[in-house]
C-alpha cells in the first residue's frame, strides 16, 4: 500500500519548508511532526545525526534537508528533465543554501548575531540576488522549461530574507516575479494559506 511519511522538524519554516513544499506539489499525504523546543534535547539523542530536518520513510530514515527534497523532486518530476539539468539544479539550490548557511542562525549573542546578520544581508545578499537575476534572465523558470524545485528553494529562503530585510525586493525584478509564479501554483498557494504562521 502507499507509504508512510513523516518529518520531523521545529515548529518553523527553516529548513524544514522546501520539504513541506515538495509534499504539497505533490499531493502526498505526509506526518508534519514539529518538535516543542522542551522535547528537543530528549528527542535529539534518537535521531541518527543528531540534527533535523529527517524524513522517515516506511521506517527508513533520511537525514539532510537538500537530499530529502532532491529524493521527492526526483519522484514527482520537478528535479529536472535530464542529468545536466538536474545538476543545474543542484547548482542553483546549492548556492542559494550557501548564502542562507551562512547567517548564524544559532549565534547565542544577540549583539553579534545582529551585526552578522545585517553585514550579510546588506553586502553579500545583493551580490547573491544579481547572479540570480542573471542567471534567471527572461526564462520563466531557473531551470529547463517548468518548474523545479530550485524555484520551490528560492522562493521558501527568499520569504525568510525579505522577513530579515523588505528592500531586497526593490532591485532584480525578475526573480520576485518568479516568487509570484511559484506562489501563484494552486497547490502552494493552498499550502502557504494553510500552513503554520511563523516568524522563520
Ligand atoms: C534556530 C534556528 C533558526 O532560527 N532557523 C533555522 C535555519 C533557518 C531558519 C530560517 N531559514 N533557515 C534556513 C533555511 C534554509 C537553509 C538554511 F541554512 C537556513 C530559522
Amino acid at each position: 500500500t502507499m507509504s508512510h511519511y513523516k518529518l520531523t522538524y521545529f515548529n518553523l519554516r527553516g529548513r524544514g519548508e522546501i520539504i513541506r513544499y515538495l509534499f504539497a506539489y505533490s499531493g502526498i499525504k505526509y506526518e508534519d511532526y514539529r518538535i516543542e523546543w522542551a522535547d528537543w534535547s530528549s528527542i535529539k539523542p534518537t535521531i541518527p545525526f543528531g540534527k533535523v530536518p529527517i524524513l522517515e520513510i516506511d521506517g527508513v530514515i533520511i537525514h539532510q534537508s537538500l537530499a530529502i527534497a532532491r529524493y521527492l523532486a526526483k519522484e514527482n518530476g520537478v528535479a529536472g528533465k535530464t542529468p545536466l539539468e538536474q545538476a543545474l539544479v543542484d547548482a542553483i539550490v546549492d548556492t542559494i543554501d550557501d548564502f542562507m548557511s551562512m547567517l548564524p542562525w544559532a549565534e547565542k549573542d544577540h549583539d553579534v548575531k545582529q551585526r552578522v546578520f545585517d553585514d550579510l544581508l546588506t553586502n553579500t545578499a545583493p551580490g547573491l540576488l544579481q547572479d540570480l537575476e542573471k542567471f534567471l534572465g527572461n526564462k520563466n523558470w531557473l531551470v529547463g522549461e517548468s518548474v523545479t524545485w530550485a524555484d520551490f528553494y528560492w522562493d521558501v529562503c527568499s520569504t525568510t530574507l525579505l522577513s530579515l530585510k523588505s528592500d531586497l525586493e526593490d532591485s532584480n525584478p525578475n526573480i520576485w516575479v518568479l516568487k509570484r509564479r511559484v506562489q501563484a501554483l494552486p497547490a502552494i498557494a493552498a499550502w502557504i494559506q494553510q500552513r503554520p504562521k511563523t516568524i522563520l
